[in-house]
């Protein structure tokens, strides 16, 4: 099994692992004896509290779950080891990114082909809607993106939450490749109500990719709530599978890239997209 992370810096959480599951004689047979050999995901919520061996049992009852229902990879939610209830809190339970692992490693053997580390941090107040984080104080941003990566459905470009509202990463992911891209999150819900599904399916639709986004649902502690609604959407936009806003559990969804590729061929908009007239002076 193979591990890819998307991770929180400096606080070296795992905050999305994305397992490809099974062994290639174990998809050969499952191919056989299924109808359909499309590859399956699974796009996953949960809700993560301050106590860490909970979260990772949680974690791995989903992956169980996963592979009982054919995925062969596995979409976990940022904040997957724990969500702190204080900045305190918060950097008390952070750990190397080796140690987080070999906790991981408990259930998930794997090797990690990949990390990318949130580039936006969510410093936001919205008072009137009861919102108040401050997310740079536990958190340094990574300093680079990372080329999306070879995976059982197809080549998958990583963020990480905040990052889903700027579509010059997803633009960027998409011209390096990008077939998926996931974002790993736990959206507030005031903010979930107003542009999660939104945010979503725009990213989709401009860069025509699969996208794929599991979440944090429910009260991690007295003082947070998540939005919760994993969601994964197709490369026109329709919404594919939506976890709902309230428990944990799973969505399994077909990659089928050549849906991708005919939406591409249809509406050819990557090779329609004037960059001359934005990378330039306006004047
Ligand atoms: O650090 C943790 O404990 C887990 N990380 C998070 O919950 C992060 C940082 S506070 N949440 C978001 O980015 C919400 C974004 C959002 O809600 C929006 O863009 O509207």
């Amino acid at each position: 099994m193979r591990l890819f992370a998307a991770l929180i810096p400096s606080r070296p959480s795992l905050a999305a692992a994305l397992c490809a599951l099974r062994s290639r004689a174990e998809r050969a047979h499952t191919r056989m004896s299924s109808s359909s050999s499309l590859p399956v995901a699974a796009v996953c919520q949960m809700t993560a509290t301050p106590d860490k061996e909970a979260n990772f049992s949680a974690g791995s009852r989903l992956v169980e779950q996963a592979k009982e229902g054919g995925a062969c990879m596995v979409f976990l939610p940022e904040g997957l080891d724990y969500i702190g209830s204080s900045r305190d809190e918060t950097l008390h339970l952070s750990e190397s990114l080796e140690v987080t692992l070999s906790a991981a490693t408990l259930t998930w053997p794997g090797e990690l082909v990949s990390v990318y580390r949130k580039a936006h941090l969510f410093d936001v107040e919205l008072t009137s809607k009861g919102v108040s984080l401050k997310e740079s104080a536990f958190t340094i941003p990574g300093p680079r993106l990372v080329p999306p990566v070879q995976t059982p459905i197809g080549k998958v470009g990583l963020g990480v939450c905040y990052d889903l509202r700027f579509p010059e990463l997803s633009s960027a992911l998409q011209r390096h490749g990008a077939e998926i891209l996931t974002y790993p999150s736990a959206f507030t819900v005031a903010t979930g109500t107003a542009h999660w599904e939104v945010l979503l399916r725009a990213r989709a639709i401009e860069t025509q990719c699969f996208v794929l986004a599991a979440a944090q649902v429910g009260a991690h502690h007295a003082k947070r709530t998540s939005f919760g609604h994993a969601l994964a959407v197709d490369p026109w936009g329709e919404v594919i599978g939506d976890c709902g806003g309230s428990d944990a559990g799973l969505t399994l969804v077909q990659i089928d890239l050549q849906r991708l590729r005919d939406v591409r061929r249809d509406m050819p908009v990557q090779r329609h997209r004037r960059d001359d007239r934005f990378y330039c002076s306006l004047d």
